[in-house]
C-alpha cells in the first residue's frame, strides 16, 4: 500500500518551526486535507507542553483537516491516526518488528516508545467546522537519550537502533498517508468501534496493572479496555474508572 491517497494533499518543507504551527498558518484556506511533512524542525512540541526531540533523518509530520463533527468524536482521531501509524510501520518492517500501542496514541516498538501524536483543534479558520491537526512525530534515525525525557517515561527507541532498518521519512510518509485514508474511511463508515477493537489488538499491557496520571491525581489499576468514547477504564480497588486524558506509565 504505497500509492498516495485520492483526496489528501502533500507539502513537503526543508525547515519550519512546527508543522503543527504551520497547520494553523495554512488553515484559513483549507479545502482538503493535507498532508505536511518537515525534514527539520526548530520548535517541536510534544504532548503536555514538552519539547519534541527532532533531530533530521525522524518523521514530523502533521495532518490538517476540516471536520463537522461534535468534539468528543473529532478527538477519536487519536485512535485513527494512532492505528495508521501502528499499520504503516507494521507494513514496512514486516515481522522484524515488535510493535504495540501505548494509551492514547503511542507506538511502541521493542516495548520501547518510538512514536507520539499530539492533537490539536484550530481556532480562526474561517469556514465552517473545526481544523484538527494531527502531529505526529516518530524516531526512524535516532531516539533521545533516556536522560532527555521524564524519568518514568518508557525508554525512547528509534527504528534503525532496533532493526537495523534504515526508512526515509518521505517514503514512510506514503505508507503513512494510505494507512490514515484507509482507517478514516472506516472510521466515518463503520464508526468507532472497529478502530477501537483493532486499536486493543495491539494494546500494550492490556489486562495488566498500570498507572494513569494526570497533573493532579495518579490513578492505579487493572487495564480492563477502551470505552466507546476512547477513555481507559482502569479496574481499581474502588471499581472501575474512566480516564479521559492522562499519561500512562507502566
Ligand atoms: O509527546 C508526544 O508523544 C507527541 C509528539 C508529537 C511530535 C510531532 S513532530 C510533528 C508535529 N510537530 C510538532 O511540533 N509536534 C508534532
Amino acid at each position: 500500500m504505497s500509492d498516495w491517497p485520492d483526496g489528501y494533499g502533500r507539502r513537503i518543507l526543508d525547515t519550519v518551526d512546527s508543522t503543527l504551527n504551520e497547520a494553523g498558518r495554512i488553515a484559513p484556506g483549507l479545502s482538503a486535507p493535507e498532508w505536511i511533512l518537515a525534514r527539520q524542525q526548530t520548535a517541536a512540541r510534544g504532548r503536555r507542553g514538552r519539547a519534541w526531540h527532532m533531530p533530521p533523518g525522524n518523521l514530523a509530520c502533521t495532518l490538517v483537516l476540516r471536520l463537522d463533527e461534535p468534539p468528543q468524536r473529532i478527538a477519536l482521531r487519536s485512535f485513527v491516526s494512532a492505528l495508521a501509524l501502528f499499520d504503516a510501520c507494521a507494513e514496512v518492517l514486516g515481522d522484524s518488528a515488535k510493535l504495540s500501542l501505548k494509551w492514547p496514541n503511542d507506538v511502541l516498538l521493542n516495548g520501547g516508545k518510538f512514536a507520539g501524536i499530539l492533537l490539536e483543534t484550530l481556532g480562526g479558520a474561517g469556514q465552517g467546522g473545526t481544523v484538527l491537526a494531527i502531529g505526529i512525530g516518530a524516531n526512524l534515525a535516532t531516539a533521545p537519550e533516556p536522560t532527555e525525557v521524564e524519568s518514568r517515561a518508557l525508554r525512547p527507541v528509534s527504528v534503525l537502533g532496533e532493526t537495523g532498518v534504515s526508512l526515509d521519512p518521505e517514503m514512510f510518509l506514503t505508507h503513512l498517508a494510505a494507512h490514515y485514508a484507509k482507517r478514516e474511511t472506516q472510521f466515518t463508515t463503520y464508526g468507532f468501534d472497529t478502530i477501537r477493537q483493532a486499536w486493543l489488538a495491539h494494546a500494550a499491557r492490556l489486562g495488566e496493572t498500570i498507572v494513569a496520571r494526570t497533573g493532579t491525581t495518579e490513578t492505579e489499576g487493572r487495564f480492563d479496555t477502551v470505552d466507546s468514547d476512547g477513555n481507559l477504564v482502569l479496574v481499581t480497588s474502588s471499581g472501575p474508572v474512566r480516564i479521559p486524558a492522562a499519561d500512562v506509565y507502566f
